[in-house]
């Protein structure tokens, strides 16, 4: 595989799957997205996993658990601190030095959330574009065209997905959404964009039958807070922000090492790409 990114992807997920879903497991969660296939492979390729039972995000991991030939479970199944599921193993869109992420670019935060929750252990698995020191910073924020007079300048809309914090919501409220973003949040209108479809006229529907307003809040210094205040917001269902939930990212990198960060302690390497002691140090 010569593309890194997709290579990054692989690598992190055969690692995290080799390290962290073990022949015991009873039931394992399957988060969404391109990264997640590669996990998919890794657990078709070893026999000793398939007795478990895989609890799907979404529409996309239900069929990937299907086709693959494995045991499709319910997360009606798992009640978290009854029938826990062993580990849940997702991507994501931006992960900081905390393992604060952003999720939510497949538009399944919510039951990714549901089913991060269940586990006892939350495995994030990304490529190296995905790391980031703050979450909202890893991507450019929108282009804005100066004109030459003295008029406001010209925002240029993003050709498809704002890379924002994807804010899952009941279709109806989603202007009242917006407008609340706008007064509680100081969210900027331009910054904010209801996510549209692209083979179809209208917008990105859920597999809960909900809207996405992919909304752009800059370097986001407290996710925790700012994942509460959202919340708080009549018509919002769910928030791609998952804040303290992960207990390790691994990080497929373009040189085909992979980068782990534990909760606690850095990996293997540190965040600026050199390589340090295998022993854990505390985090800051
Ligand atoms: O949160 C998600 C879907 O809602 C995905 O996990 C996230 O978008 C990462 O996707 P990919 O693995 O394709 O980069």
């Amino acid at each position: 595989m010569t593309d890194p990114v997709e290579s990054g992807k692989r690598i992190a997920a055969h690692q995290a799957v080799d390290e962290y879903i073990l022949p015991h497991h009873k039931a394992v969660g399957i988060g969404s997205g391109s990264t997640v296939v590669y996990a998919l492979e890794r657990i078709l390729q070893k026999p000793e996993l398939h007795h478990i039972v895989f609890i799907p995000t979404s529409f996309q991991s239900k069929i990937l658990i299907i086709d693959g030939g494995l045991k499709l479970g319910s997360i009606e199944q798992c009640v978290p601190g009854y029938t826990d599921l062993d580990v849940t193993i997702d991507g994501a869109d931006e992960v900081d030095a905390k393992l604060n992420a952003i999720k939510g670019g497949g538009a399944c935060q919510f039951q990714e959330k549901l089913v991060a929750e269940a586990a006892k252990k939350f495995v994030i698995i990304a490529d190296y574009r995905k790391k980031s020191e703050k979450l909202g910073t890893q991507f450019p924020s929108l282009k804005i065209k100066r004109r030459r007079s003295t008029r406001p300048p010209r925002i240029i809309p993003p050709p498809q997905w704002l890379r924002g914090v994807p804010i899952e919501v009941i279709p109806m409220s989603y202007k009242a959404v917006q407008q609340a973003l706008q007064i509680r949040i100081s969210a900027k209108p331009e910054t904010m964009a209801l996510r549209m479809a692209k083979m179809k006229a209208g917008p990105v529907v859920t597999d809960n039958g909900c809207f996405v307003i992919d909304a752009h809040f800059g370097p986001i210094a407290d996710p925790k807070s700012l994942l509460r205040d959202i919340k708080l917001i009549t018509g919002v269902v769910e928030v791609g922000l998952f804040c303290g939930m992960a207990e390790v990212a691994f990080f497929g990198m373009e040189d085909g090492n992979v980068s782990v960060l534990r909760i606690g302690c850095w990996g293997a390497q540190q965040w600026d790409g050199d390589i340090v002691k295998i022993t854990c140090q505390p985090n800051s």
